[in-house]
């Protein structure tokens, strides 16, 4: 039965190009109201599992449901429904940024009318409008980006993909990039975001899955991953005394940084845990300088995930 309101639906999926297996064994999935965050390390499948969504390229075994349809046997109604902005975008180097959008929604079969308005209002949403009437050769490679955004959401499309969507962006986009799909979130859309910047994915994500080697790994929700074991960094003045303390309370830690800048490392099984070390070192008068999470929730999945450097 086909539900449109179905989001993304994986299972099993395969692909491969000759001896190449680029994606083994997928299964996820991806609600409408949430942004999904697909991470793996270069070469794992997230592009190609991308395609395959985008009706782009077909899958050689598994199920797939975008949208409620099948994307190789319904590639129309997919794409229809879905916006896709690839890692690299091909620009149609003569036409202006305004032109680029409203040929889009020709394509799409939307009115002059319907796509103009709709081409002004996305130059504004992704901070082009200055440069509406420019051709897109002239566009920096970060405003190639935005306008790569805006192209994939010219027919409002119920699905959103899109393939490092950030690189490029300088922090000020970025900010305005995650405000954006959170928004598009808010409006029930199905957003699957693949990034390298775990940092960025942890303010973006509603849950995330991790792919190594054509294979899905795990699958967690951001509130999963905020409630895991964490490696925390302490700095003290004197180092000592911070040894001396956690020695006492048999906390073991690693040590890292140089004579310059030396901290330690120490693994926590919750905030609880964090909250109650930090109290009792400042009640034993240890002199705390620094005190934090050494990396994000999804970055410590990533590195706790037994997949020879996933
Ligand atoms: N058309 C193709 N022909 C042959 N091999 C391919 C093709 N497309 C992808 N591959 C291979 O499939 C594997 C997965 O590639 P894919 O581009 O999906 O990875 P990725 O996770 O998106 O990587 P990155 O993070 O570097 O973008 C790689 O080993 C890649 O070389």
């Amino acid at each position: 039965m086909t539900d449109e309101n179905g989001g993304i639906v994986v299972e099993g999926v395969a692909r491969s190009f000759g001896s190449v297996q680029a994606v083994r064994d997928v299964d996820f999935q991806a609600p409408p109201g949430e942004v999904t965050a697909l991470i793996g390390p270069n070469g794992s499948g997230k592009t190609t599992l991308m395609l395959i969504l985008a009706s782009l390229l077909a899958a050689d075994k598994g199920t797939v449901r975008v949208a409620g349809f099948d994307p190789a046997a319904q590639p129309s109604e997919v794409r229809s429904r879905v916006g896709w902005m690839p890692d690299t975008l091909g620009v149609w180097e003569s036409l202006t940024a305004l032109e680029v959008l409203k040929t889009l929604g020709a394509l799409y079969g939307m009115s002059e009318a319907a796509r103009t308005s709709r081409a002004e209002e996305l130059l504004v949403a992704v901070s082009l409008t200055e440069y509406g009437r420019q051709p897109a050769r002239v566009l920096s490679r970060g405003q190639q980006q935005r306008l790569s955004l805006a192209r994939a959401l010219i027919h409002d499309p119920a699905v959103l993909l899109l393939d490092e969507p950030a690189s490029g962006l300088d922090p000020g986009s970025r900010v305005e990039l995650r405000s954006l799909l959170r928004s598009l979130a808010a409006q029930g859309k199905t957003v699957v975001v693949s990034s390298h910047v775990l940092s960025e994915l942890d303010e973006i994500a509603d849950r995330a899955v991790f792919v190594n080697r054509g294979r899905s790994v795990k699958n967690q929700t951001l509130d999963e991953a905020g409630t895991q074991t964490r490696r925390y960094y302490v700095r003290a003045e004197p180092m000592s005394a911070l040894a001396a303390a956690l020695g006492s309370y048999g906390v073991s830690f690693e040590t890292r940084g140089d004579s310059r800048r030396e901290e330690f490392l120490i693994q926590l099984g919750s905030t609880a845990e964090a909250a109650w070390l930090l109290r009792t070192l400042v009640l034993g008068e240890v002199v705390i300088t620094a005190f934090a999470p050494a990396g994000g929730a999804l970055e410590e999945t990533y590195m706790s995930l037994d997949t020879d450097r996933l």
